[in-house]
This record gives structure tokens, C-alpha cells and sequence, in this order.
């Protein structure tokens, strides 16, 4: 049951601990809570089954309550970092679970594209603003983004992270570097052979991500971007596309 006062939260999946694959805060122990719902559709989405309508009979609505219990059971109630991701967790009325984990000595990091902002951006102790280069088809609303960044009040710790797959998603990520000179840059070789329905767990081309990143590498040394830092999906490196890691 979820109640006016704690709205419930779409929940895709709860996992980890594991680490975090992926940028700033790479290879800490943390638990993910993966939300049901998004108001994007980037092509090479590698977690479509917390984005398309088709999977939302595997999406559970919770109390936060509920999700609280769930990450306290996973971690053996041992404080550790939540890792607040979707779909588009930012969607999701989220501030409750935050508060309640706070509480009990937990830190929640939000993954998203920065499409929606919530006042309870502030009381996150990690940002990450991952805007959608070209390749991803999706369109980047600055001001949404703006509002994400005006929401947090410089209160949690934040970090760019942008997936480059090609010339223009480079320059698209030096663009976003530009605009926001404050936010330390997290760039990642993009995975185009994300898990698809009927292949989740499927083939995917790690030689072809590594050449990827090597490019990746090249560019931002020969082009002296300095204050970039090149990383791979490290969760994908270990286990393909496997899901819940
Ligand atoms: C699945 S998204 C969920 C959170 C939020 N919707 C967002 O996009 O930031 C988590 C991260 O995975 C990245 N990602 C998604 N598909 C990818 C792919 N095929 N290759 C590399 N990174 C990918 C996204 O850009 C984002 O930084
Ligand atoms: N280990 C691990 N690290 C991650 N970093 C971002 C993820 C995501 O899908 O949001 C992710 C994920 O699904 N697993
Ligand atoms: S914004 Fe994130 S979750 Fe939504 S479609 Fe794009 S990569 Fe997938
Ligand atoms: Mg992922």
C-alpha cells in the first residue's frame, strides 16, 4: 500500500551490493535501486527493461518503506552507498527513501540525464548528470538541465558523465564540459550492443568498446583535455550485459 504521504515509488529492480561500474564513484560497493519509468528513449538504452512499457508488468510500485527494507536486507543493514538509477529515478518521488536511509547512515548517488529536477536533488550526496549526446537521438532541454543543477544548490558532490561513441558525441561532450566548467568530466566508450528483448543476456562486442575507449583515450590526450578522465563500464568489462550486477 502506498499512502498520500509517502507516494510509492516504480520500482524495476533492487540488486548488489556490487560495485559501481561507472564513473565517479567507480568500484565503491553499492546497492542499486533501479526505477521503472522513462521519459527518454536513447537507441542504445543498455537498460531497456526499466524504460519500455513492455516490461512495466515486472515493475513493482513500493512504499518507500519497502525499498528501504530491501536495501537494508541486501547490505545486512551495514551503511553503504545507494545508487538511485532507471530508467529516470529523478521521475520518481524519491526524497522519503533518502531521508529514511540519511537516517541510518547510508549515501544515495542519482544517475540521470537531467531532463527533470526535484527539489530533493539537494539532499543527495551524489549527482551524476548524464546528458544524451547525438548518437542517442534524444534532444538535450539546457534549461531542464540547468534546473537540475539550480535543485541541487551545489549541496551533493556532482560530475558530468557523457557516452561518446563517435565524433559528433565528442564534441557534444566538450560542449556540455564547457558549459559547466565546475563539474569534474567523466567520459565512457558506449556499448552498441546493448541487451534487446529476446537476447538480454546476448552477445556483445567487448573488442569492439575497447577500440572505442583507445580512441577515446587518443582523443582527449592529443587534444590536451586534461581535466577529462576516460573510463570503461566496468560492470560490463566483468559480466556482458548481464542484468542485476
Ligand atoms: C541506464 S542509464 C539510467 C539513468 C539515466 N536515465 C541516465 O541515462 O543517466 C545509466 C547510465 O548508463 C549509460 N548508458 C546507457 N546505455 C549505454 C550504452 N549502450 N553504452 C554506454 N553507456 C550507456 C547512460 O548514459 C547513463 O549514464
Ligand atoms: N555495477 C553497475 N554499475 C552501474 N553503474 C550505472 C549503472 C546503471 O545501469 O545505472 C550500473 C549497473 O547496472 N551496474
Ligand atoms: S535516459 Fe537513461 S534510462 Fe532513459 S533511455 Fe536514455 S539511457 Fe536509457
Ligand atoms: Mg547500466
Amino acid at each position: 500500500m502506498t499512502c498520500a504521504l509517502h507516494p510509492g515509488i516504480r520500482v524495476s529492480e533492487i540488486f548488489g551490493p556490487t560495485i559501481q561500474g561507472e564513473g565517479v564513484l567507480i568500484g565503491l560497493p553499492t546497492v542499486f535501486v533501479r526505477t521503472g519509468g522513462c521519459d527518454y528513449r536513447c537507441s542504445w538504452c543498455d537498460s531497456l527493461h526499466a524504460v519500455d512499457r513492455r516490461f512495466r508488468h515486472d515493475w513493482e510500485m513500493m512504499t518507500p518503506e519497502a525499498v528501504w527494507q530491501k536495501v537494508i536486507a541486501l547490505s545486512g543493514g551495514q551503511p553503504v552507498m545507494v545508487s538511485l538509477s532507471g530508467g529516470n529515478p529523478a521521475i520518481q518521488p524519491l526524497g522519503h527513501l533518502i531521508d529514511r536511509g540519511h537516517g541510518e547512515g547510508y549515501r544515495f548517488a542519482l544517475e540521470s540525464q537531467g531532463s527533470v529536477s526535484k527539489q530533493w536533488f539537494a539532499d543527495l550526496d551524489v549527482l551524476v548528470l548524464s546528458p544524451k549526446p547525438p548518437s542517442s537521438e534524444m534532444t538535450t532541454d539546457w534549461a531542464a538541465f540547468d534546473a537540475c543543477l539550480e535543485a541541487a544548490q551545489a549541496k551533493p558532490q556532482m560530475a558530468l558523465k557523457l557516452v561518446v561513441f563517435d565524433e559528433d558525441d565528442y564534441a557534444y561532450a566538450k560542449d556540455a564540459a564547457a558549459r559547466y566548467p565546475q563539474l569534474p568530466v567523466y567520459l565512457q566508450p558506449g556499448n552498441h550492443t546493448p541487451p534487446r528483448p529476446g537476447n538480454e543476456d546476448g552477445f556483445i562486442d567487448f573488442a569492439g568498446v575497447m577500440r572505442r575507449m583507445e580512441w577515446l583515450v587518443e582523443k582527449v590526450t592529443r587534444d590536451r583535455w586534461f581535466e577529462a578522465r576516460v573510463l570503461p563500464q566496468l560492470h560490463v568489462l566483468l559480466w556482458g550485459n548481464k542484468r542485476g550486477v
